[in-house]
């Protein structure tokens, strides 16, 4: 079938104004790793063992077990091909469903690493990278998700046997929602209240064997399971999430992960000279992580629909002839080009993430744990708003492709169930914003005492200015200059801090006033949170960038993202006295321009992203932009159309015509 729409994407490729493959590079974050995802995306991508396009029509079981193999296989095919580790993670990213592996590997293994001491590291983590053991991190009970100190499962040391006793006293101290956990792990770390000689200790990991190593059945005292479905077909059901409930499991004394805390064979309890918050270490981790994936999903929803709305046209066109690509419409363009923006923003802001994170783990090393609450803070904060942008945004997408995005065989219903719960996952949204604004507050308050704030609160330290200024914004192309941005940002997030500090001090107690101050609190964190991903996109954008025209798209986008921003929290900029509302106004018409720059790089921005047509997974992504034809063969597939006559007829509908027949002759 000839379709004219597979040209619309030609000719937008041979319009665009930059060297798309210096920008792949640019994506990747480097020459090795752009070659590395692009083998392993294609590896999974001509394997047949790992098609998706049916996982949508297959009940619960099926799917399960469809996943299974396909992790059976991923680890085949890392032993086959010899992978590294960086090779296989990547290979386990492609085939793009959710599944144990990913606890194991990235939860269960990170928290031996990061709390077992170094025997239990020796002993444990060969075990675990040979696949001996799968395990799963167990932290969530049924009563207590948010509130780690809240756990109720209870460690408590029997000096006569030198064990421990896991026990879960209550319903609602069954551990639920673990991943891998219902029917895969044969092992766990679960996290629980540590009791040794009567006393309570605080919370701790412990290894605990779930399953027989020979027939996989549930060891004496645990009693375990699946959860039920999740939201959406497909998607995260993919993933045995699991409850478990521990009757007085004993284990020996020595798997509890004592890194942080030793008990000794007497029951005596011995904490090391290090902050308790320690303990949580691999959350800390493991946002770092999800923020990084922010930029993929994101990147994802937003490659389909603007290559989909490069090939649909609608209306303007009096005389029949061609009409207007969506993509012309400023509508359009002012809500999906702020999201290709953030894409880009999130990927650099990953990438630094990544460099604080493992610059405070050779910290923590070094026994310097002076960088911790700001990791603490950056992980948290940029985890939540890069997963609650990115969920929305998936939705957006599914809007911008009109009826179309709402089939399954857009990808994108599929992308927002899987991704959706990123937004509850370690740790809800709201609760890490509140810890956010817990570390804004605090470094508000020291700045009275006179100590220098560092990192990314550095900015605070210009307290005066950003109390006083007034933008100097006269034109639209003032809004082009870094610093006038950036002054913008910073006055907003430290006028936001100092008046939620200034007004907590008004009550009785600082608590009572965080409590009922927590809506001004967690606006203060998110416009601190935008602080860090704008001027981290700005310097990324002021380095040495090789490729023609990759340094000035990517200008392009850096204040596209910044000056959305501005307009989309126009009221706390306007209220806070950063900006004036004329100035507000010179900031939409420079946004405007900015669209109209991007407009003709719109596709080949996305093409950037290298993704291949299986990772994409939707019909109106193509790279060919072969959408119609697509749509048609992929609704021909559908289970529905296995018969012409559907299944019932004959019992529920041939009925109700025949009634209808009677009734008209009445
Ligand atoms: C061959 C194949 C290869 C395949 C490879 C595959 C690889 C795949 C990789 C995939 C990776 C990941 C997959 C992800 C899947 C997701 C699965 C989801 C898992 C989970 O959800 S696990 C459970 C997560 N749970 C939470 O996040 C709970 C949230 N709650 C909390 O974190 C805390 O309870 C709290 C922070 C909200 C409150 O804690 P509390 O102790 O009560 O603290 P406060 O009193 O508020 O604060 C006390 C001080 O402590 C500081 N603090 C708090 N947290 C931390 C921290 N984490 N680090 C450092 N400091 C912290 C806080 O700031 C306070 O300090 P202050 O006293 O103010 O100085
Ligand atoms: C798909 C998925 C996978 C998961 N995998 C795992 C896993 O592998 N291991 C594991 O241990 N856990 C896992 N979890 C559990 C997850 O970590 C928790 O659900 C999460 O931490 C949120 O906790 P909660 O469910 O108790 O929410 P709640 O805290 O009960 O949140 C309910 C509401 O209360 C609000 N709220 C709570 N506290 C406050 C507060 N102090 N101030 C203001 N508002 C507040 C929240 O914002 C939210 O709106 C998973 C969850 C999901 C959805």
């Amino acid at each position: 079938m000839v379709v004219a729409s597979v040209d619309n994407l030609a000719d937008e490729r041979s319009k665009a104004q930059f060297d798309v493959g210096a920008m792949k590079i640019v994506w990747a974050g480097s020459k090795h790793v752009f070659d590395v995802t692009d083998r392993m995306a294609r590896i999974v991508a001509s394997d047949p063992e790992f098609r998706k396009d049916n996982r949508t029509t297959l009940g619960r079981k099926e799917l399960f077990k469809n996943t299974l193999r396909k992790m059976a296989h991923v680890v085949k095919r890392a032993n086959e091909l010899r992978l590294t580790e960086e090779e296989a993670s990547k290979l386990r990213f492609f085939v793009d469903e959710p599944g144990y592996l990913d606890l194991h590997w990235g939860m269960f293994v990170p928290a031996i690493k990061g709390q077992g001491t170094e025997e239990q590291q020796e002993k444990w983590l060969p075990l675990a990278s040979r696949m001996e053991i799968i395990g799963c991190y167990a932290q969530t009970e049924l009563g207590h998700g948010s509130n780690v100190q809240g756990l109720e499962t209870t460690a408590t040391f029997d000096p006569k046997t030198d064990e421990f006793i896991i026990h879960s006293p209550s319903l609602t101290s069954y551990k639920w929602w673990p991943g891998g956990l219902g029917k895969v792990s044969t092992h766990v770390v679960v996290y629980a209240r540590l009791v040794s000689g009567g006393q309570e200790h605080g919370i701790y990991g412990f290894i605990v064997q779930l399953r027989s190593l020979d027939d996989h059945t549930p060891l004496p005292g645990i009693i375990i399971g699946d959860i039920g479905t999740k939201f959406g077909s497909g998607a995260y059901n993919t993933m045995d999430n699991g409850f478990v409930c521990f009757n007085r499991v004993r284990i020996p004394r020595n798997h509890m992960l004592m890194r942080f805390c030793q008990v000794t064979r007497e029951g005596n309890v011995c904490l090391s000279d290090v902050p308790k918050q320690m303990v949580y270490g691999t959350m800390v981790y493991v946002r770092q992580t999800i923020v990084s994936d922010a930029s993929w999903a994101l990147s994802r929803a937003v490659c389909i629909a603007v290559r989909y709305s490069a090939i649909r046209r609608q209306f303007g066109s009096q005389d029949r002839g061609i009409e207007t690509q969506v993509l012309d419409y400023k509508t359009q363009q002012s809500r999906l080009f702020p999201l290709l923006a953030s894409a880009y923003a999130f990927r650099f802001v990953g990438e630094w993430l990544k460099w604080l994170y493992a610059d405070v783990t050779e910290r923590l090393q070094a026994n310097d744990f002076s960088t911790l609450p700001e990791a603490h803070a950056c992980t948290a904060g940029l985890k939540s708003l890069t997963t609650s942008v990115t969920a929305d945004a998936i939705e957006e997408c599914r809007k911008l492709c009109g009826g179309h995005g709402y089939l399954c065989s857009s990808g994108l219903p599929e992308l927002f169930a899987v991704y959706v719960p990123a937004c509850t996952y370690e740790g809800d949204n709201v609760v890490l914003l509140l810890q956010v604004a817990r570390f804004l507050v605090k470094t508000v308050s020291r700045l009275a005492a006179g100590k220098k704030p560092v990192g990314t609160t550095t900015y605070m330290g210009n307290a005066e200015h950003l109390m006083q200024c007034k933008s100097s914004a006269s034109s639209p192309e003032d809004w082009l200059k870094p610093s006038v941005v950036l002054e913008a940002f910073e006055a907003r997030a430290f006028r936001l801090a100092v008046a939620c500090a200034r007004d907590i001090s008004k009550f009785s107690t600082p608590e009572a006033g965080f409590a009922e101050l927590s809506i001004d609190l967690v606006e203060a964190a998110i416009a601190h949170c935008e602080v860090i991903v704008v001027s981290r996109f700005i310097e990324k954008v002021q380095q040495d960038i090789p490729g023609d025209g990759v340094k000035e798209q990517l200008q392009i986008l850096c204040f596209i993202y910044a000056l959305h921003l501005i307009h989309k929290h126009s009221g706390e900029f306007l209220s806070t006295g950063c900006i004036t509302p004329e100035q507000a106004t010179l900031a939409n018409e420079q946004l405007r321009t900015l669209y109209g720059q991007v407009r003709p790089n719109a596709v080949s921005l996305v093409d950037a992203f290298n993704y291949t047509d299986h990772y994409l997974g939707s019909a109106l992504g193509r790279y060919d932009g072969n959408v119609y034809a697509t749509l048609y063969a992929q609704a021909l597939r559908d289970p529905l159309n296995d018969t012409v006559v559907p299944d019932g007829y004959e019992e529920f509908i041939r009925p109700v015509l025949k009634q209808t027949m009677r009734l008209s002759r009445l």
